[in-house]
């Protein structure tokens, strides 16, 4: 890679490990809000519920006092009245005042006594359907505050405006209205929420409005409404919330960098294929294929072999690594360059002697690929007949492709086989039309022979099918006495592969096996 590359690699990777660390830090900062906007459901109700007991009390308080200043049983505005009104005032809680009217005017009351002149009452803010008047804050004359006033008939009481101080919470703020009945808004009387005014609709329950939750509740004609702000309620759980947010940039990072790390061995291992390649260190090994009725070795399939450091790599891991990598036709003509090295004299000396090769999806759909090895058979003198290609299913999945790139390969004299048959998911027909030589029944089926498995074995179809379609068979894997004999008495020409015949060998021991065995083999020899 050249260094401009590597400098765009370096910074797109920095990018992906950024990008999962804010992705993982807004995840654990969602989380962290959700949490904190659940787990205050509760105690939100709770506190609405506690300020609605208060509220009952004092409008309770305010009804009872003004009912019995209405049923004073003195002169209006006597001395002994006012007396009675103190006496009143003094046993109630959550009152500061309660005097006489009449005419819209005030005439006296505990706190003042009598006034020398009446002095006209503001209007009020509401008049409820029980001809209550509700005034929702007044200035008090003896102190600078403000205060609610509720008048009935001919009396009125001065709520204490500090009745719900005790609530203060700083993750809240709230209101304490009253309902003038007739569905009409309410009128907020207590808290900083509404104070003063009716607020636009009331919904009841619990809700969201803007950044804010709110829970609203009633209880008779007293509303109370509790509204917290969600960053209050973050900041409320602050610690925990980055906790959260580091948690998740932490995660969004740890999956970057594990992202990071296995890309990495994939470029690595591409590396180091393309090197193992270019060093010529990837070795051959060929496993024999047998007549299964003569036991004659027929053949050999060509297997590729790596080791690094020791550590032996199946073809299973780096043959799917160069093929996503794009470097699988590199491996492919390794393989036939390197069996040409090794096995040419031998192919030549016996022309009916066939080596199966593995070939992939990119070499199939590669139409200069045929030419290719033709050119490195020549050189070699060698025969294409003697040249088997193996392909997947998977590999022939493109079937207008794959049918042109069968039949070009088989005119110029390769046989084609499907390997691993019965693993992919192709139909007779589309089989029909590929166009092949023959197939290799994978070695999962053939291991299901001779277990009681059998019954479910499809082996007997697909013999079946193979005969059918005029198809040559090579079973693949057979390892026991028993699965041979299963095979070898189906009554028609099988070929077959499996450690029961021979491991994969190197080149000079299939040559030797071939030729001390004059051509046959029955059991492992390795
Ligand atoms: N359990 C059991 N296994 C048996 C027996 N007889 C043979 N085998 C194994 O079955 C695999 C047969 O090769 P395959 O189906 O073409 O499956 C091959 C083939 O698809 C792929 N491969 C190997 N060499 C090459 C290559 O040069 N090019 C390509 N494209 N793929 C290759 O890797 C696969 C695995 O190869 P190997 O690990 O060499 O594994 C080989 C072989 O060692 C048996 O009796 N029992």
């Amino acid at each position: 890679m050249s260094a401009a590359g590597a400098f765009r690699t370096f910074w797109l990777q920095a990018l992906l490990v950024a990008a999962l660390v804010i992705a993982g830090a807004s995840l654990g900062r969602w989380v962290g809000k959700w949490a904190a906007i659940e787990s205050d459901r509760g105690h939100m109700l709770a506190f609405a519920n506690q300020l609605l007991k208060r509220g009952e009390k004092v409008f309770a308080e305010a009804d009872s006092v003004l009912a019995q200043a209405n049923g004073s049983p003195f002169a209006f505005c006597s001395s002994q009245e006012v007396a009675f009104l103190r006496d009143i005032l003094f046993t109630s809680r959550y009152l500061k005042d309660v005097g006489r009217v009449s005419d819209g005017k005030f005439h006296c009351s505990a706190v003042f006594g009598p006034a020398q002149t009446p002095a006209p009452l503001p209007s009020p803010d509401e008049t409820a359907i029980d001809g209550s008047l509700i005034y929702a804050l007044v200035p008090l004359a003896v102190s600078k505050s403000s205060a609610p006033i509720i008048g009935h008939l001919n009396a009125n009481v001065v709520l204490d405006p500090t009745a719900f101080d005790s609530f203060a919470d700083p993750a809240y703020v709230f209101g304490i209205l009253l309902e003038p009945g007739d569905g009409r808004n309410p009128v907020g009387m207590f808290g900083v929420l509404y104070q003063g005014i009716q607020p636009a609709g009331f919904p009841q329950g619990l809700g969201r409005d803007g950044d804010s939750i709110f829970r609203n509740l009633c209880s008779g004609r007293v509303c109370v409404a509790v509204h917290a702000k969600v960053a209050d309620l973050e900041a409320a759980m602050s610690t925990s919330l980055f906790a959260l947010i580091g948690l998740g940039g932490a995660l969004g990072g740890a999956m970057g960098c594990i992202l990071l790390l296995l890309q990495r061995k994939g470029v690595t291992m591409k590396a180091r294929l393309s090197n193992a390649l270019k060093k010529g260190v990837l070795e051959l090994e060929y496993q024999p294929i047998v007549n299964l009725h003569t036991g004659a070795v027929v053949g050999a399939e060509a297997l590729l072999r790596w080791t690094e450091n020791n550590e032996v790599i199946s073809p299973d891991v780096f043959i799917p690594v160069a093929e996503e990598a794009d470097i699988v036709q590199q491996v492919t003509l390794y393989v036939i360059d390197r069996l040409l090295l090794e096995m040419a004299g031998f192919l030549q000396s016996h022309p009916d002697f066939r080596l199966n090769v593995n070939i992939s999806a990119n070499d199939l759909c590669d139409p200069g690929f045929g030419a290719k090895i033709a050119a490195r058979l020549e050189a070699a003198s060698v025969l294409p007949t003697q040249l088997a290609l193996e392909i997947t299913e998977r590999s022939s999945a493109n079937a207008s492709e794959a049918i042109e790139a069968i039949r070009s390969l088989r005119s110029r004299g390769h046989s084609i086989y499907i390997d691993d048959f019965g693993t992919g998911y192709s139909s007779l027909s589309y089989l029909g039309q590929l166009n092949v030589d023959g197939i290799k029944i994978d070695k999962s089926f053939t291991q299901k022979v001779g277990t009681d498995a059998i019954g479910v074995s499809i082996a007997p179809q697909i013999v079946d099918m193979a005969r059918a379609h005029d198809l040559a068979i090579v079973v693949e894997g057979i390892e026991t006495e028993r699965q041979r004999e299963y095979f070898a008495n189906l009554k028609m020409e099988i070929n077959a592969q499996g450690w029961l015949f021979g491991k994969p060998v190197s080149a000079s021991k299939i040559a030797d096996l071939f030729s001390a065995r004059g051509g046959s083999v029955r059991s492992a020899t390795r």
